[in-house]
């Protein structure tokens, strides 16, 4: 059990390492256990139940690699990408969080992966997997459905808590039947629920019933992390600092840090936002996100929030343009549909040999430094030199307008840029 960090929370921190640790789940224990070589499962029950914890135990008594995906943020390239370091670096185990999110052509992307076992899935899912699953996945993949835990488990768990705390806070019995009820079966919740509740007190005072009801009623909002309002709170989250709000920002914060929502996945949404709603309007933002994470990955909560704060308010605040995203998306479109028929002109090629050289590589092209650091210049294959096509088209918008000025002055002369 342990978390790399100190300060994880609480449901991190003692996550259980090995199957002997894993509180309840019986069945399933015992079939996972027979599975002594990697294959792939979708993992089926109530959140909090322990399907990531599972999913982390297989991949390390299969001593493969470790990838933990969201299904809300990632797409088709990504499993691409992975299939792509499978092929060079062997199989590799993909967690895949809230799998039945992904729509059927993304469910498709991961086949080819799973039929090969270059890509060993295990899928979490919180819905039915014969409503939300796509048949060829169902039928590449085991099935596991985890029970929700009992009162007793919960119980188990809650002590584990407590234990692993220091001080160690004296909660009474009738306290911990009160936080195992309002848990709803969750276990990260019962955790986090513990944890915000001992930070909320002065150490050594006993907790009694009273004073969870009182705690758990200062929390007003009902936030459920795996159901609709995440995802809405998180949109509106999101929406509020591509909108340049940071007061509306800040209040969904709170309310996702109020409900316990995980502060990593808040930090990579950021990063993710950084790059595509700010981009080069301000290009302070993407390294402040990443910086964001691995400042919270080495401080932990509850000073995390301050990170967050910061990171949030500073994204909300920036000027935006989604000029690099959409310019990456419309060059991709244009590679797919032209790329493979249009040749690198040999005025870009290199001429390492001589029989390069004789083919006429390299020839022609014009050292930007030898003219000052910058001469017009035909970059794009020649089929498409007449009438090259401009993917980034950089908005006025903060350090942007700047790239946007420069682009204008030095193309000026040349046909098919506009930077009007
Ligand atoms: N069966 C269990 N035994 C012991 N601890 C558990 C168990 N299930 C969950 N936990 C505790 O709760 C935390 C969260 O569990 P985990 O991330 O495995 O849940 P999950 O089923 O993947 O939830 P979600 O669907 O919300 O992502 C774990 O880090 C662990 O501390």
């Amino acid at each position: 059990m342990g978390s790399l960090f100190e300060r994880a929370p609480l449901p991190h921190k003692i996550r259980p390492s090995s199957f002997a640790q894993v509180i309840g789940q019986e069945k399933a224990k015992l079939q996972l256990q027979k599975y002594k070589e990697p294959v792939s499962i979708l993992l089926y029950g109530p959140p909090g139940t322990g399907k990531s914890t599972i999913a982390r135990i297989l991949g390390g008594s299969w001593k493969l690699p470790f990838v933990e995906y969201n299904a809300v943020t990632t797409g088709v390239a990504d499993i691409k990408k992975l299939l792509e370091r499978s092929e060079k670096e062997g199989s590799i185990l993909l967690f895949l969080d809230e799998i039945h999110r992904f729509s059927s052509s993304q469910q498709d992307s991961l086949l080819k992966g799973v039929e090969t076992g270059g890509i060993v899935l295990i899928g979490a899912t919180t819905e039915n997997p014969s409503f939300r699953i796509t048949r060829p996945l169902l039928s590449r993949c085991q099935v596991l459905k985890l029970e929700p835990l009992g009162e007793n488990d919960l119980l188990e768990i809650l002590s584990r808590g407590i234990e692993s705390l220091d001080p160690k806070p004296n909660i009474t019995k009738e306290a911990s039947s009160l936080l195992v009820r309002y848990s709803g079966g969750d276990a990260r919740k019962l955790l986090s629920n513990l944890e915000g509740l001992v930070l909320s007190r002065d150490s050594g005072t006993q907790i009694e019933a009273s004073d969870i009801e009182t705690f758990l009623e200062s929390r007003v909002i009902e936030y459920d992390q795996s159901g609709e309002s995440h995802y809405d709170v998180i949109s509106a989250f999101i929406k509020s600092v591509r909108g340049s709000d940071p007061d509306a920002a800040l209040f969904y914060l709170a309310m996702m840090l109020e409900g316990g929502e995980d502060p990593l996945f808040i930090a990579r949404r950021l990063i993710i936002l950084a790059s595509e709603d700010i981009g080069n309007a301000s290009v302070h933002g993407l390294p402040l996100a990443v910086a964001g994470l691995h400042a919270l990955e080495t401080i932990g909560m509850p000073e995390g929030r301050i990170i967050l704060g910061q990171v949030t308010t500073f994204l909300a605040s920036c000027p935006k343009s989604n000029a690099s995203y959409l310019g990456i998306g419309s060059a991709l479109s244009f590679v797919k549909e032209r790329g493979p028929s249009l040749k690198i002109p040999n005025r870009l090629r290199n001429a390492p040999t001589t029989t390069h050289k004789k083919e006429g590589a390299s020839q022609g092209y014009k050292y930007p430094h030898d003219f000052g650091g910058f001469t017009p210049f035909s970059y794009f294959p020649d089929d498409l030199s007449d009438n090259p096509p401009q993917f980034y088209r950089p908005t006025k918008n903060g350090m942007e307008g700047k790239i946007r000025e420069h682009l204008a002055s030095i193309w000026k002369k040349i046909s098919g840029k506009n930077y009007e």
